[in-house]
């Protein structure tokens, strides 16, 4: 019934104070009040609807969500939101669009890659949205091997210009977000050549559309690459293709922080890694953490909240049936997920601090920690996404039949977020490059070199120093193996952040106890999964495996009366999760069948097509019958 909270006994029995909750997984006081504000403005509103988006042709649902896009920005310049609260409009919007890579990553580019005289011409442009950007790196024929692409950036000392231009069709520019249909710049990352060298891939600031009229400029061929995965989801999405055709920017068009050319066309880099010309995705990557933390949440309080609703089987003497919750096998499903949305939110906090702390140091030129950033931004961004995209299909299963519908939120949470395993860096080829770290540590074993920070437990790896193996024996052999290294190694640091989240001063009633048992389900979880290879190694005998499991199970049943509290404490609103399965109230069968309805297969009785296809059958039938 309405106005009924079908979980009002659920929340009864939480052991915890939840808003005390609220403000550990929002980070703050400060940043609660201000999702709590964001979130209410935009649910109110019905010009931020989207509970239409799987029904939308794809041309439609484009033009909704460019309508939205602006919207969204009026409002911002209205109520004069600061940049924190833009992003969390944008966040509570829950749309992806082209200002995800204008904000994410083109104006992300132009400060860490531009000069400070180049970030005064073009951000303020950007920041005020007179210019829409992108980030066109991914070609056809390239998108892992950076190295290997093949846009070309030639300089020409008659006229101080760079020609941009796209050499063969697997030099095509695609993927890049909001480049097919909206933005007017790129950062397009093509390889430098001057007097015919090749000085490798830099980044380069490219007018793509008229101002004016918004038609591609002379030399561009620019469109949408075509419909994606799943309706809805990332459809709302212009990933374009772009080709160049001998197109000329001025030299002070070319992202010049780390590597410059002179009017006299010589090449010259700067004392820093090159590498930071990759430092914007190392940016998005630990953005993305975070984000797996959110996309898992929602998914966990959906399936958590429908768990509790959901009765099947066990009544006895006709008495309701049991909460599907209450299954030890649903308990074994769904709390490992609960558990890693609060890890990945705290690793995510870490990652955050360690990134902001490797951009400090490159400010005094202290390279130290780069290496380290790469492999934990790439390994983490790996490791989350993989367990998110999997976590929310998993999610979905756990809803029955129920979870397959549109209305319960999960397919599109899916189809929008599984690319995360892909976008930003194959979730493989990053962690070929966590193996790469870590064998390269151990390879450094022994010289006097002590691993510190997150490959500190390496410094105690005696055998391998013993053994001094050829570290670089057939690591392409090998790198099925590595990679699982390397899984373990970022699920370790996962693990060791959960850990000192808990030993800093955590307020509310029984909040800590809660965070606690969620950081005992990870690990102990992650110990059964893989309690093959701590058996196979000794570090586990086959008693203490049993042990672990016996704990794991004790763990569920500590969690399980606070469920629903734990997942309340995400502090979604209904308009924001956007799943009957998963509102607040629980009040799913009546809402269910009220949505039925509203499909629009059912604003006719009789279907159209019934009387073209349908009904000549049927009378076919009745012919036959009566022979
Ligand atoms: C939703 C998210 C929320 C917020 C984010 C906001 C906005 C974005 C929204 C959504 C995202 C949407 C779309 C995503 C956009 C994209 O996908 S952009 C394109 C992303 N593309 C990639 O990630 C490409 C992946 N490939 C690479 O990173 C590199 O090519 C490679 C690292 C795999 C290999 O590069 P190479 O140059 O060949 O290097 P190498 O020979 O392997 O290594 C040489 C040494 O350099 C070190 N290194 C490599 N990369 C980095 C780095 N990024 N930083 C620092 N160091 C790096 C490497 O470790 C080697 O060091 P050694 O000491 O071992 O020599
Ligand atoms: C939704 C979406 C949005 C995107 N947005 C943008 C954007 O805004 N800007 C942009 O520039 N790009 C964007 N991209 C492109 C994205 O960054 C690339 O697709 C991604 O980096 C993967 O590269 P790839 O497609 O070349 O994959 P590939 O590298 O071709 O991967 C194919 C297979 O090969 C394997 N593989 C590749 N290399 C190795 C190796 N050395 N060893 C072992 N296995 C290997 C991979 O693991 C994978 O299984 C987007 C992609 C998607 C799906």
């Amino acid at each position: 019934m309405e106005g009924v909270d079908h979980l009002a006994d659920e929340r009864k029995k939480a052991e915890f104070n939840v808003e005390a909750m609220k403000i550990v997984w929002a980070g703050s006081q400060h940043n609660l009040e201000v999702s709590n504000r964001i979130s209410k403005l935009v649910a109110d509103d019905p010009a931020f609807r989207k509970d239409d988006r799987t029904m939308l042709p794809r041309k439609e649902l484009f033009k909704n969500t460019l309508r939205k896009a602006a919207y969204a920005w009026k409002r911002i310049n209205e109520l004069r939101l600061s940049e924190e609260e833009a992003s969390k409009l944008r966040f509570y919007v829950d749309e992806t669009a082209y200002t995800d890579l204008h904000w994410g990553m083109f104006i992300p580019a132009i400060k860490g890659q531009g000069t400070d005289e180049q970030q005064r011409k073009w951000l303020p442009l950007a920041y005020k949205m007179q210019i829409i950007g992108c980030y066109a790196q991914t070609e056809l024929g390239h998108g892992s091997n950076v190295q290997g692409l093949e846009t070309t950036a030639t300089f020409d000392p008659h006229t101080d210009e760079f020609v941009i231009h796209s050499p063969t069709l697997t030099s095509s520019k695609w993927w890049p977000g909001g480049l097919g249909k909206v933005s007017t710049h790129a950062v397009t990352y093509a390889r430098l050549i001057i007097d015919g060298k090749d000085h490798g891939v830099h980044g380069f600031i490219v007018q793509l559309r008229s101002l004016e009229d918004h038609r591609p400029l002379p030399g561009i061929t620019v469109g949408d690459i075509g419909m994606k995965f799943g309706n809805g989801a990332y459809n709302t999405m212009d990933n374009g293709v772009l080709r160049f055709d001998h197109v000329r920017i001025p030299r002070n068009q070319m992202l010049m922080k780390v590597s410059q050319v002179t009017r006299e066309g010589k090449y010259k880099q700067s004392d820093v890694p090159r590498q930071l010309v990759y430092g914007t995705m190392v940016y998005v990557r630990q953005r993305i953490v975070a984000d797996a933390s959110c996309y898992l949440s929602r998914a966990v309080c959906i399936a958590t909240r429908y768990s509790a609703v959901r009765r099947q089987f066990g009544s006895q003497n006709g008495g309701p049936e049991t909460q599907v919750i209450d299954y030890k096998t649903q308990q074994s499903r769904l709390f490992p997920l609960l558990a890693s949305a609060y890890a990945f939110r705290f690793v995510g906090e870490w990652l955050e601090w360690l990134y902001t702390d490797v951009m400090q140091r490159l400010q005094a030129n202290d390279f130290s920690t780069l290496p380290e950033a790469h492999a934990c931004t790439a390994g983490l961004k790996s490791l989350t996404t993989s367990v998110t995209a999997d976590g929310i299909e998993e999610c979905r299963k756990l809803c029955g039949g129920h979870g397959y519908l549109c209305t319960s939120g999960l397919p599109e949470l899916f189809a929008v977020y599984v690319p995360a395993c892909t976008y930003e860096g194959d979730n493989i080829v990053l962690l070929l490059q966590v193996a790469r770290f870590l064998m390269k540590t151990v390879s450094q074993i022994g010289t006097g070199k002590q691993p510190v920070g997150t490959i500190a437990y390496m410094g105690r790896i005696e055998h391998l120093m013993q053994c001094r193996c050829n570290v670089q024996r057939g690591f392409a052999e090998l790198s099925a193996d590595l990679v699982e290294a390397a899984v373990a190694h970022c699920q370790l640091i996962v693990v060791s952040k959960f850990i000192e989240k808990l030993q800093q001063d955590i307020p509310g009633e029984g909040v800590k106890q809660q965070l606690e048992a969620l950081c005992g389900i990870y690990y102990l979880s992650l110990l059964h999964k893989h309690q093959g290879d701590f058996l196979a190694t000794s570090y586990l005998t086959p008693k203490q495996s049993a042990l672990a499991n016996d704990q794991l199970r004790a763990l569920y049943s500590k969690v399980r009366p606070n469920a629903i509290a734990l997942v309340d404490a995400f502090n979604y609103s209904d308009h924001f999760l956007s799943s009957i399965l998963g509102r607040y109230d629980g009040n799913v069968y009546p809402k269910l069948y009220e949505a039925a309805w509203k499909d629009p297969l059912n604003e006719s009785v009789v279907p159209d097509g019934y009387h073209e296809y349908v009904r000549p059958l049927l009378k076919q039938q009745l012919h036959t019958a009566r022979l």
